[in-house]
């Protein structure tokens, strides 16, 4: 299935961060890293304005994984980057974070996991990235839609 990862850092050597959290999703069995938009530089939003601006970027992979699976690899690329998860702050400052944006037409809420991610559509730091990529991208699901539409919302 083809799938959309969300990519952010703020703290440390961001962009290497996000070459390494790349390469190293790239690498995993049943992974393939196939696009991956520009990097791009935006003010935190969320729960804490007071912290170092993001670089975020969009990927599109193909992968056999299924969401679980996914999501347990994402974090594994996590760490294996540097993010300490125990000392994380929600909202807050990280070396990096990857978040499944949509795995296929897979809508789900279960065990820790929700698909497509539930604030990915009022993100334009991942709308925008991902529109780079796919000009036709769909956001699936009840609140889903053109990503097109979704980012002339969210960001007019
Ligand atoms: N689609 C998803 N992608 C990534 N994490 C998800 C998703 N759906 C649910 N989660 C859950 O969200 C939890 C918190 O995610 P995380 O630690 O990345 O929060 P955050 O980065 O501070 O905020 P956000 O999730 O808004 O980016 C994760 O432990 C994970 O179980
Ligand atoms: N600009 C920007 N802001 C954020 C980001 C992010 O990646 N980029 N990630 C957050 C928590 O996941 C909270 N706020």
């Amino acid at each position: 299935m083809r799938g959309v990862l969300a990519l952010g850092a703020n703290t440390g050597d961001r962009a290497a961060n996000l070459h390494a959290a790349l390469a190293a999703l790239d690498a995993l069995d049943g992974l393939d890293v196939e696009a991956v938009s520009s990097f791009v530089e935006t003010a935190p939003v969320g729960a804490v304005p007071d912290q170092p601006d993001f670089l975020n970027a969009v990927a599109l992979v193909r992968t056999t994984l299924d969401p679980h699976a996914l999501l347990r690899a994402c974090h594994a690329v996590e760490a294996a980057v540097g993010l300490d998860r125990a000392s994380k702050v929600p909202d807050g400052p990280r070396p990096i974070d990857v978040d499944v944006v949509t795995l296929g037409d897979v809508v789900l809420d279960e065990d820790g996991l929700v698909l497509p991610h539930p604030r990915a559509r009022e993100r334009a730091f991942v709308l925008g990235p991902w529109l780079e990529l796919d000009p036709d991208a769909e956001l699936p699901g009840p609140r889903g839609g053109r990503v097109a539409d979704l980012l002339a919302r969210v960001a007019p």
